[in-house]
């Protein structure tokens, strides 16, 4: 049985009068992987940081395992540039990690046993090396939910590998985790969830889930080579959801993997011309409505 872990209502917070986080709520139970997907500066670290205590909002209320304000059961990986830069490797385990023969297990599964970074001190080692230590120290603490930031940034195709395979293990172990993140790949391999904090809002949540279990009605993507109106598409049979970024490029949710065959024929019955269409994973999804955010496009809802 799943438990809650978090619990995040309606979270309020703005820098020098300007809301970055403008109502957020969010509720997370023992082995939810949590992507939380955003562009730059739409508060992903902010609210990361709320939740690990490290900030106040000015409205709003967390709680972790029923309790207010919990954060001992929160671990958040250290950013590279917070750990002791004058001292060892080894030394910013011993200081900063409540279990280092554990801390040291997991930077040893990360880094392929090539464990340098102990002896040298952190302002000598490598943007990747020091994530690597940040993450082992983090995951290092008995907590029930893990919040990293961006964890694949600087890491090479093995310990990203490693990371994937240590995240997945501690989430069927009951770990929950919330991941910063615009890396794609992670997201597809370890998150059950997944969220975009856009405007200060938590936008369209997805549950990946019923995906991982090839049980989930399709998404389709669609280009048409004119302009068209949502009216025609959402008459169509089949049809449950629509969603545009403009006028020729739709996302259409189907009742179920046999409504595939009916929805083509239907589009054909109403002379709507294609000129793409492929079944998209639902975090591709995410990632096209993502890239176009961040080339400075507006969210367009259908
Ligand atoms: N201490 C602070 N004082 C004032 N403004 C801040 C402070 N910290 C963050 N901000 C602003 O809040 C907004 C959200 O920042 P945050 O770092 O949470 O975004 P992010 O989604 O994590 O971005 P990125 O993807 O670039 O890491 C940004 O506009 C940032 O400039």
């Amino acid at each position: 049985m799943s438990k809650q872990i978090l619990n995040v209502d309606n979270l309020k917070l703005s820098f020098q009068k300007q809301p970055i986080l403008k109502n957020i709520s969010l509720s997370l139970n023992s082995q939810d992987v949590y992507a939380l997907v955003g562009i730059n500066g739409s508060g992903k670290t902010t609210f990361l940081s709320i939740i690990a205590g490290l900030l106040t909002p000015d409205e709003g209320s967390i709680l972790i395992n029923g309790k207010k304000n919990d954060s001992n059961h929160v671990s958040m990986a250290f950013q590279p540039t917070s750990l002791y830069p004058y001292v060892t490797g080894k030394d910013n385990i011993d200081l900063l990690s409540p279990d280092p023969k554990k801390a040291l297990d997991i930077l040893k599964r990360l880094n392929k046993s090539n464990l340098e970074i102990l002896s040298k001190k952190v302002k000598k080692i490598s943007f990747g090396q020091k994530q690597r230590l940040g993450i082992a120290i983090a995951l290092s603490k008995k907590a029930s939910i893990y919040l990293l930031d961006e964890p694949t940034n600087g890491l090479d195709s093995s310990s990203y590998k490693s990371l994937v395979k240590i995240i997945q293990e501690m989430s069927i172990e009951g770990c929950c985790f919330i991941l910063a993140s615009h890396e794609w790949g992670v997201i597809e391999k370890c998150c059950n969830r997944l969220g975009m904090i856009y405007n200060g809002k938590i936008k369209k949540e997805l549950d990946l889930s019923d995906y991982m279990n090839g049980g989930s009605p399709p998404t389709i993507q669609l280009k048409t080579t004119t302009p068209i109106n949502i009216d025609q598409l959402l008459e169509l049979d089949e049809v449950t959801n629509v969603d545009s970024l403009d006028a020729c490029t739709w996302y259409i949710k189907l009742q179920s993997k046999q409504a595939l065959d009916s929805f083509q024929q239907s589009l054909t019955l109403k002379n709507i011309s294609i000129q793409e269409w492929a079944r998209l994973h639902p975090a591709k999804e995410w990632e096209i409505l993502y890239n176009h955010l961040s080339e400075g496009g507006e969210e367009h809802n259908a």
